[in-house]
Formats: structure tokens, C-alpha cells, sequence
């Protein structure tokens, strides 16, 4: 099987992917975003990706669920639950007082906000955590760090400064597996949707909320992202605790239709915990 996910060698999402793949005879293809990873996907260049979606300390990782939402092919048929432990990474011989800069994808250094701070650095975004580690080591710089994981300071012969940096000592990202099109895990625990107003009438979201609640359906996570079309309208991505083959998600999914709003199964998956 070919498996897609955000490289250089040494990403979060490749170290969860290797761990969530480990019984498959698998090829691996990384590539340099998470948009890239989604396109390889649709193109067909790969069977299966592996993409972040939230994170405990900063939320939901937008350019994924939008991804989903863009190509109506993409199914996600796994999620995988990883702790996350950011690193302080620099050439050997760097001392903390050196440091002018820290390097790292967006999400990374939210999650070492605080952190950062202290060290008293301004920061540079890339689009992996192990893109800005190369970039260090590359540099030859001894003022600029990376934030991103331990294979990333072992594949680029750089020194961990300091381990576990996140601001929060517990935290975790939500992985998805996504393929092409298709409902077939047979006893799946929960299920993403894609929910979009049919009208923007009042209460609407309650309405929506309230067919869940009266068939006992769970709600784990609901995030609103911006229509696009209009400023201060919603699309809605709903987690419901209950598998596609449950009656009751698939009664309250066509209830919601019959109130004109439009549904979309974006998957249906069990939870799988990495360390
Ligand atoms: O840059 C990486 O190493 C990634 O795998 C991306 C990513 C993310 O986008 O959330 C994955 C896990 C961590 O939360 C930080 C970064």
C-alpha cells in the first residue's frame, strides 16, 4: 500500500502514521504540506493519508478540515491518538542565551507559546516541524533553534536542547487515516459529518443539536468554520460517538435533510491510541 503524509523524514504525523501502519507492507511518500499530502490523494498517486486534525492544546488544524470539505472523494476511515512532546533543537554547542529565533510549523509553536516567549525568540513558520529542523541544521547558525521531534534532531545531527517543551505537559493530536470514497468499516465507534444550513433561520444549530440529543447520539467535538460566501455564516463539522451502521445516526441524518439542511458522511472510523 502507498501512504502519503507530511515530511521531511521525521514529522509528528509520519512517527504517528509508522506506529498506526506497523503490520502493512507499506511504501511511503512524503509530502512538503498538508494540502499536497490531501491533493496526492485525490490524484491518486497514493492509496491512503495521514493528516493532523486537532490538537488538544490548540484545536482543530483548519487546512485539513477544509481539505475535506474541497474534495468530496476523500473518506476518513481511521483516526489515530497521539501524545505530543515538542523539543528544543539546535546545532550542538548552542546555548539558550544565543537563541533569536525559533523555527517550526504553526501548530508546534502555538503549543510551546509560552515557552517561546521566555526564551525570549521571534518565530518563523514552516510548513512541517521537520522542514524547519533541516533548515537549522542546514543553516550552520548557532542563534536559532527548532521545535519538532526527536527523529527530526537524530536524522539532522542536531543536539535536543531541552525535551517536552509544550506549555502543557499533556498533550495529544488527532490523526486521520483518509482514502478514496467508501463506508466499509463494518463496526466503526464514531462518525465525522459535514453539516450546512440549508437557510440561515433562527436556531437552526439548536434544531440540528436537538435530533442528536433525542436519539442519544453523543456529540464529541463540533467546530465551525466560515462559509466563505458571507461574513458570519457557518459550516459545521460534527463528531458523533456512533458508528455508520448505527440506525439511529443514519434516522437522525435524514431527519436533519428533511429540515433542508445538507449532510455530508466526511467518515466513519474507530479510535486507535499511539504512543
Ligand atoms: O509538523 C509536523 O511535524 C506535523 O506532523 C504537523 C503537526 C500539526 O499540524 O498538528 C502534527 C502534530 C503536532 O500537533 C504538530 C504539528
Amino acid at each position: 500500500m502507498l501512504v502519503g503524509c507530511l515530511g521531511p523524514k521525521g514529522t509528528f504525523t509520519e512517527e504517528a502514521s509508522r506506529q498506526y501502519f506497523v503490520e502493512e507492507d507499506v511504501e511511503w511518500s512524503l509530502f512538503p504540506s498538508i494540502l499536497d499530502t490531501l491533493e496526492a490523494l485525490v490524484e491518486k498517486a497514493v492509496d491512503r493519508v495521514v493528516v493532523p486534525i486537532e490538537n488538544s492544546i490548540e484545536g482543530s488544524v483548519t487546512m485539513t478540515l477544509d481539505g475535506l470539505t474541497q474534495y468530496e472523494e476523500l473518506f476518513v476511515e481511521a483516526e489515530i491518538v497521539m501524545p505530543i512532546r515538542q523539543n528544543l533543537l539546535a546545532l550542538a554547542g548552542t546555548q539558550f542565551d544565543q537563541i533569536r529565533e525559533v523555527w517550526s510549523h504553526p501548530q508546534a509553536l502555538a503549543q510551546c507559546r509560552h515557552y517561546v516567549r521566555k526564551l525570549g525568540a521571534t518565530v518563523k513558520t514552516y510548513d512541517s516541524t521537520a522542514a524547519a529542523a533541516a533548515d537549522v541544521a542546514a543553516s550552520g547558525r548557532t542563534d536559532v533553534a527548532a521545535i519538532g521531534t526527536l527523529l527530526a534532531a537524530q536524522n539532522n545531527a542536531l543536539a535536543v536542547l531541552e525535551a517536552s517543551v509544550q506549555d502543557v505537559a499533556d498533550n495529544f493530536t488527532r490523526f486521520v487515516v483518509i482514502r478514496r470514497t467508501g463506508k466499509t468499516v463494518a463496526k466503526a465507534e464514531k462518525t465525522l459529518l459535514h453539516v450546512q444550513f440549508g437557510q440561515d433561520q433562527p436556531g437552526a444549530l439548536v434544531h440540528v443539536l436537538n435530533v442528536f440529543a433525542a436519539l442519544s447520539l453523543n456529540l464529541s467535538h463540533i467546530e465551525s468554520r466560515p462559509t466563505r460566501k458571507k461574513l458570519g455564516t457557518y459550516q459545521f463539522f460534527i463528531d458523533v460517538e456512533a458508528g455508520w451502521q448505527e440506525d439511529s445516526l443514519q434516522k437522525a441524518i435524514s431527519i436533519v435533510e428533511t429540515y433542508g439542511h445538507q449532510v455530508r458522511v466526511l467518515g466513519t472510523m474507530n479510535r486507535h491510541f499511539v504512543l
